[in-house]
């Protein structure tokens, strides 16, 4: 053992009491602290125990790893011995912060002591004599390459050394650690930090080793031998493989494609087999949009190989599942619906509501007459039967006694609600057709009669539309314009996603008017038959095209289709034939119908498929047969028209004499008129009888000179078509826009009162007096709101194997909106006239 009590450049400092230990055993040498350093920071030994220990707390650490460290840390503490003689401190007081930015680099020349620190940024350039880190290394390196220079041995040992040039060495270190007396506190520094980081080795070693005995424990109780360090540890498997136990193992660890195995990606596996199998998906949603075309455009197409189900198990599928006898089957649209397409529209300002615009908002008029009140008991949740519903109003607090989640009449405040859901619980989306520009698409399914959008937007006057018509939409092709309530127009131009719904001559939708909170709201409706996630949306625009040069080709591709956007036929050509000959009973009338049964429907002048079919078709057998049907019903129907208004005649004949006997007043007008209607009602029962009947207003019954014969009212009644039997009839509000038909009751909406819930009831119960029927499913018609004066239900008879309709008012109206939206020239002030006056 070497002691030296102090150091010839000791200075006053506390750093004088130093005792280099050599251990003779193990070689390992170390300092220790014989007595308590003044300088001595905190730390967490007290103060007693600092002062009693024998070695410091790196010392301990280092002996936790007996092997090769301390033979690394015994050289160290013979060089810091060498170089800073009677000089060693137990602290490490550098800040983490330096020992991090910067390391010991020795220039091997000038030996230890002549330590700078370095930037590590400079490293790199730095001198290739000069070593950096720790002096442990350094001798490791030096140890590891023979021929090279070695540090210099412990002075004890120092003489003999024989080496000059490690003599020189030695000297000049001694030399220097004489000089820079001041720099001594920093290599005791450095030793202590020295000492940390071989403790840290040992630590280090000793955790590896504990983890290798931990993968060595668990290989053996792992079934698959195969297992190799990389799953057990989460540390790379470069640096986890230096020791191994069994040569096995070492196979396996050292295999690095072993390794790769296990370290690659799965693949996804597809299915070879399925329903799904062979069909192709246009749309990736990972993609956008205009990827997705790009996609699509430069796909090969390739032919789907896979075989259809074959021929037994589709016939199965269709006929022998009593649930899907006489029904299509269909795929479903698509089990994996992507994220819906936006389809940008330029120019389009979305409105989520109406919007009055100008005078409009002056101009218009509320009714207060115009209300409806629901009684529905809470087990019926105003359904079909409810009043409101039937009358196109929407219950709220204020005429339905039914709480809003009892009640079954809320459609408009049902899509208040759907609005706030997300885009699939909207239900629609913009597409591009192929031929018709946009569309809308269903993106679920919606119920019969389930409102599906508002058809909203900018209210605005006759004038206004007349004005953007000439200055603003003079170029465009597209218009979306649909007439409104109190002579308005809603023009959808900025509005909602509505307008862009096409028209079809077999719609699965309908475009109503309701009453919602006192105000009129169109809405679309679906259609009897519901709507399916997929499908496009479509109304009967029954679009009139004011002029010739606005007729459209319709594009619908039904096989009812009229080949224009244009009207409705008026009627069908039986009921035509049967009814008119019940209303006038003339043979003139007969004759022309059998014309124009012969003709189809191109005899009438304004039906645009006359532009397409020409009057020379052939006759088929099948419509030889319809027409001779046709003709025996007429017969019968004649006779019973001639008995029907002989005895209407004499009835009315008597009923005159009886009134012009009374007093005449307006009451009593009005009760014989009731009587004389009711008569009549329950007369048509028995004879089948389609007409039409007003309700009786006081405007109306002013003109009655004479009771007028139902007859004479009946020629000018247009039986509406209604080719769904037992469905709704549609029927078109007033509009600017109408037909000749709908204008008359324009006219007469404008002079006379409308008509109230009290008298509306009063004629229903009268009706359900005489007939069973349910009049919630029948179908019904009305002109409009303001001028609902012609409310009728349509009844299907069968009469000596004719069927035949009979039309009542019965039943409260369900307005549909006669145009359809958007469609050019849809609206011109002109067709206000009567069509009569405009030579139609
Ligand atoms: C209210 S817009 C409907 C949305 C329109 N497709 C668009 O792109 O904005 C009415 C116009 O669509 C076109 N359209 C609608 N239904 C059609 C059909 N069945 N056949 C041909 N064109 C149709 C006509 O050009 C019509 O003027």
């Amino acid at each position: 053992m070497a002691r030296r009590d102090s150091s010839p450049t000791s200075t006053s400092s506390s750093l004088s009491n130093i005792t280099v230990q050599t251990d003779k055993k193990t070689g390992v040498r170390a300092m220790s602290s014989a007595s308590p350093s003044i300088s001595t920071p905190p730390t967490s030994l007290d103060d007693r125990a600092s002062v009693l220990s024998e070695t410091t707390k790196f010392e301990q650490a280092i002996e936790v790893d007996d092997e090769a460290p301390a033979l690394h840390t015994s050289d160290e503490a013979h060089v810091a011995a060498q170089t800073t003689p009677g000089t060693a401190n137990s602290e490490g007081r550098r800040s983490a912060r330096n020992a991090r930015k910067s390391v010991t680099t020795y220039n091997v020349q000038i030996l230890s002591g002549t330590a700078i620190h370095t930037p590590t940024k400079y490293l790199e350039k730095h001198h290739m004599n000069v070593l950096h880190g720790s002096l442990e290394s350094m001798l490791k390196k030096e140890k590891g390459t023979p021929g090279k220079k070695k540090l210099p041995k412990p002075t004890s040992e120092a003489a003999e050394v024989s080496d000059p040039v490690e003599e020189q060495l030695v000297a000049e270190a001694a030399q220097a650690a004489r000089r820079r007396t001041s720099s001594r506190v920093t290599d005791l520094r450095k030793e202590a930090l020295r000492n940390l980081s071989s403790a840290g080795d040992a630590v280090a070693s000793a955790i590896s080793g504990g983890k290798t005995f931990v993968q060595r424990t668990l290989r053996r109780s792992m079934p698959d031998s195969r297992m190799n360090a990389s799953q057990l540890s989460p540390v790379p498997v470069s640096l986890k493989r230096p020791r191994t136990a069994t040569g096995a193992e070492d196979k396996y660890q050292n295999s690095p494609l072993q390794e790769k195995e296990y370290l690659q990606p799965k693949s996804k596996v597809w299915l070879k087999q399925g329903l799904y199998v062979g069909q192709h998906r246009d749309f990736d949603p990972r993609l956008s949009e205009s990827q997705n075309r790009v996609k699509k455009r430069n796909r090969n197409s390739k032919e789907n190989t896979t075989l259809p189900l074959p021929i037994f198990a589709c016939d199965r599928l269709l006929n022998e599942d009593p649930r899907h006898v006489f029904r299509d089957f269909k795929l479903p649209f698509d089990t994996y619906y992507p994220l819906p397409r936006k389809v940008k529209v330029d120019g389009w300002v979305k409105l989520n509501k109406n919007r009055f615009i100008g005078d409009a908002s002056a101009l218009w008029k509320r009714d207060k007459q115009d209300s409806s009140q629901c009684y529905c008991d809470p087990e019926d949740g105003c359904g079909e039967a409810c009043h409101n519903r039937i009358m196109a109003y929407e219950c709220d607090s204020t005429n339905c006694r039914l709480t809003p989640e009892r009640c079954g009449n809320r459609p408009f405040a049902e899509l208040r609600r759907r609005a706030k859901g997300n885009r699939y619980d909207y239900g629609v989306e913009v597409v591009h057709t192929e031929d018709r520009g946009y569309g809308v698409r269903a993106m679920r399914t919606f119920e019969p009669n389930q409102i599906i959008v508002e058809y909203a937007g900018e209210i605005i006057t006759q004038y206004e539309c007349e004005r953007r018509m000439k200055q603003v939409y003079k170029k465009d092709k597209c218009y979306y314009l649909m007439s409104f309530d109190n002579k308005m127009i809603i023009d959808a131009t900025r509005g909602t996603i509505a307008r862009f719904v096409n028209h079809s001559c077999e719609p699965n939708c309908e475009m109503i008017k309701w009453t919602v909170g006192g105000e009129p709201r169109m809405a679309l409706f679906a259609g009897p038959r519901g709507i399916m996630t997929g499908e496009e949306l479509t109304y009967d625009y029954n679009f009139d095209p004011f002029s010739q040069k606005n007729i459209q080709e319709c594009r619908c591709g039904t096989e009812s289709c009229r080949g224009v956007l244009g009207p409705k036929p008026k009627k069908p050509i039986e009921e035509k034939s049967v009814s008119s000959i019940l209303v006038t009973g003339t043979k003139r009338k007969v004759q022309d119908l059998y014309d124009s049964s012969r003709a189809g429907s191109e005899s009438t002048p304004n039906s645009p498929k006359k532009r397409r079919v020409s009057l020379g078709t052939p006759i088929t057998a099948k419509a030889k047969k319809a027409h001779a049907e046709t003709q025996a019903a007429r017969e019968r129907a004649e006779r019973e028209a001639t008995e029907h208004s002989r005895q209407i005649t004499s009835r009315e004949n008597r009923a005159m004499k009886r009134s012009t006997s009374g007093t005449g007043s307006r009451r009593s007008r009005a009760a014989f008129m009731r009587t004389n209607m009711s008569s009549s009602v329950k007369f048509t029962r028995h004879t089948t009888v389609s007409f039409k009947r007003k309700v009786p207003k006081s405007s109306a019954l002013k003109a009655v000179k004479k009771p007028t014969s139902v007859h004479s009212t009946r020629p000018r009644t247009t039986p509406a078509h209604n080719s769904q039997k037992g469905r709704r009839t549609l029927k078109r509000p007033s509009t600017p826009i109408e037909s000749s038909g709908a204008e008359e009751s324009d006219s007469e909406e404008d002079t006379s009162p409308n008509i109230t819930p009290a008298s509306l009831r009063s004629a229903s119960a009268k009706l359900n007096q005489l007939s069973p029927v349910n009049q919630g499913r029948m179908g019904r018609k009305t002109s409009s709101r303001a001028g609902s004066e012609q409310v009728r239900a349509v009844r299907t008879f069968t009469i000596r194997g004719a069927k035949l309709q009979q039309r009542n008012f019965s039943s409260a109206p369900r307005t549909i909106h006669k145009t359809g939206a958007g469609v050019k020239k849809i609206y011109h002030p002109a067709q206000s006239r009567s069509r009569s006056a405009r030579g139609r």
